[in-house]
């Protein structure tokens, strides 16, 4: 593997009554993209969270770009980026407030030439000046797309990026997705419950239940370990299969 990119070590955590991750550790190399997979409850959210710095371990460690995300969060905050569909952007501001207010947020530089890149990439010129809270539900994820890639992130976290788009536009996300990743070099680290998506842009995937690692393989590989045809039917085999 080369550099390594995020290293988490023996992560938990506990709520009051629920152990939403419990013990997991894992190493992504800088460059790749990686699935984070599992049912409802497994856990994903939560171990994106505390990737971000938003959500503190009760437990473990993290680290990211080599920074220790407990600690040192700051340093490494202006290099990565996330979409979630748990964090809404300001709803009175329209879509050009939004991203010039983060894009002053990330202090990226050239910013009018960026805004105008990603207004184009994610086809938000007609929204441009409308308020982000009239916009639907899909035209809100391109717009959080566009956030994310604001300050072209070294790392990528995302939760279920194209859930709410169109067969069309998640397709055009997805091809954007697997170009940006190949010019930069950056790393990606993706949730998500669609399975062909995780197949074509992941060349690695972790499969959470629980909490729980339960496996780490390429797609390929978990569809051999499984004696299975698509990502789907191994996912269907692994929420069947009880907890051990
Ligand atoms: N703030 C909270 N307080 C108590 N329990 C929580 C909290 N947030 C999450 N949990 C619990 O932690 C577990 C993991 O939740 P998480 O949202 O990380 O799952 P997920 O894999 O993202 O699920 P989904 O696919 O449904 O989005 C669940 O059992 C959830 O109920």
């Amino acid at each position: 593997m080369g550099q390594t990119a995020i290293e988490v070590c023996n992560l938990y955590k506990c709520y009051d009554k629920t152990t939403a991750v419990a013990g997991i550790s894992f190493a992504i190399a800088q460059g790749s993209t990686c699935g984070l997979l599992g049912g409802n409850g497994a856990g994903k959210t939560t171990t994106l969270a505390m990737l971000l710095g938003l959500l503190l371990p009760t437990s473990g460690t993290i680290r990211v770009l080599d920074s220790d995300m407990v600690r040192n969060r700051y340093a490494v905050l202006p290099r990565i980026n996330f979409t979630s569909p748990y964090v809404d952007l300001p709803h009175r501001l329209t879509v050009a407030q939004n991203l010039d207010v983060y894009a002053r947020l990330y202090g990226v530089r050239a910013r009018a030439k960026q805004l105008r890149r990603l207004a184009e990439t994610f086809e938000l010129g007609a929204l441009w000046g409308r308020t982000y809270g009239s916009l639907s539900a899909g035209q809100r994820t391109r717009v959080a797309l566009a956030k994310a890639l604001l300050n072209d992130p070294e790392v990528l976290l995302m939760d279920e990026p194209t859930a709410s788009l169109d067969p069309a536009s998640a397709e055009t996300i997805r091809a954007y997705l697997k170009d940006y990743q190949r010019r930069t070099g950056a790393t990606v680290l993706l949730a998500s419950h669609n399975m062909q998506e995780v197949e074509r842009l992941c060349d690695d995937v972790l499969v959470l239940q629980r909490g729980r690692l339960l496996d780490r393989a390429s797609p390929e590989a978990l569809l051999r370990k499984y004696g299975r045809d698509t990502l789907e039917q191994v996912f269907i085999d692994i929420a069947q299969r009880p907890a051990s």
